[in-house]
């Protein structure tokens, strides 16, 4: 439907534990301003987004003070999982008045780097696309499969990507299979691929990466401020 707008749902009510950090690592601060500040600014740039909403852990004590000029929607109905936190922020949009055909771009507080063009790279592949899609990266390298820390066997990696967000959906679609699928599922890619579709994979550089360990707060850092 030509009149579907584009929102985006960054879930942020993780709490970082393989960071190693003493606050959850959206809030650290990297390149002079908290993580997910860079995260919001990005997607501030991206055109034509109908809104920004953000999913926070009900108790959030930090938000108000790092984000003190965000405008977008504050949903503070993030769950136990990621999945949880998406299915709530979708609840929190539909409230909000999005509708079933509305396309909803999933994209993780923790990938700071994010770039407004790759954004709108995958607006511009998808959302003519019967699925939706959702940003990833063809491997580079070869695949082990490991079995106790030794490599046990080279994996064909021709056919495998990391995923990456933002994923792109309808909200209907993404409603739907979340209800279907639970809350196991580690991306929304995978709950629309248990219902039978198959997102397409839209390539993306391995600088969205997503901040999961300490020593990923230095490389943010460094790129962030390489772009300054
Ligand atoms: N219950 C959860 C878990 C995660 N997330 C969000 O989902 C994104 C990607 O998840 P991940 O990197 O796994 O974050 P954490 O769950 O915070 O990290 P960890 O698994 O190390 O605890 C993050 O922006 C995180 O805040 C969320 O909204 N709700
Ligand atoms: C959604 C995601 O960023 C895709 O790579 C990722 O799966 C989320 O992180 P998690 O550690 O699997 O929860």
């Amino acid at each position: 439907m030509s009149d579907a707008r584009c929102y985006a749902l960054v879930p942020a009510a993780g709490v970082g534990s393989r960071a190693g950090q003493p606050l959850p690592k959206q809030y650290v601060t990297v390149a002079g301003r908290p993580l997910m500040a860079h995260t919001l600014a990005a997607l501030a740039e991206v055109p034509g987004l109908h809104a920004v909403a953000v999913v926070l852990a009900p108790d959030d004590a930090h938000f108000a003070a790092a984000l003190p000029g965000f405008t977008g929607l504050v949903l503070r109905t993030g769950g136990a999982t990621r999945a949880a936190s998406v299915a709530a922020g979708l609840e929190g949009l539909r409230q909000a008045g999005a509708r079933e055909h509305d396309w909803v771009l999933v994209h993780d507080a923790a990938r700071c780097l994010v770039r407004p063009g790759w954004v709108q790279a995958l607006i511009a592949a998808c959302r003519d696309d019967a699925v939706g899609g959702l940003l990833a990266q063809p491997l580079a390298d070869t695949l082990k499969q490991a079995d106790a820390g030794r490599s046990r066997a080279t994996v064909d990696r021709s056919r495998f990507w990391l995923a990456q967000t933002p994923q792109m959906f309808r909200w209907g679609l993404l409603q739907s299979a979340l209800a279907q699928v639970g809350d196991a599922v580690t991306d929304e890619a995978s709950a629309i691929e248990a219902l039978g579709h198959a997102p397409l994979l839209v390539p993306c550089s391995m600088e969205n990466f997503k901040v999961t360990r300490p020593e990923d707060f230095d490389l943010a850092e460094r790129l962030l401020r390489s772009r300054a």
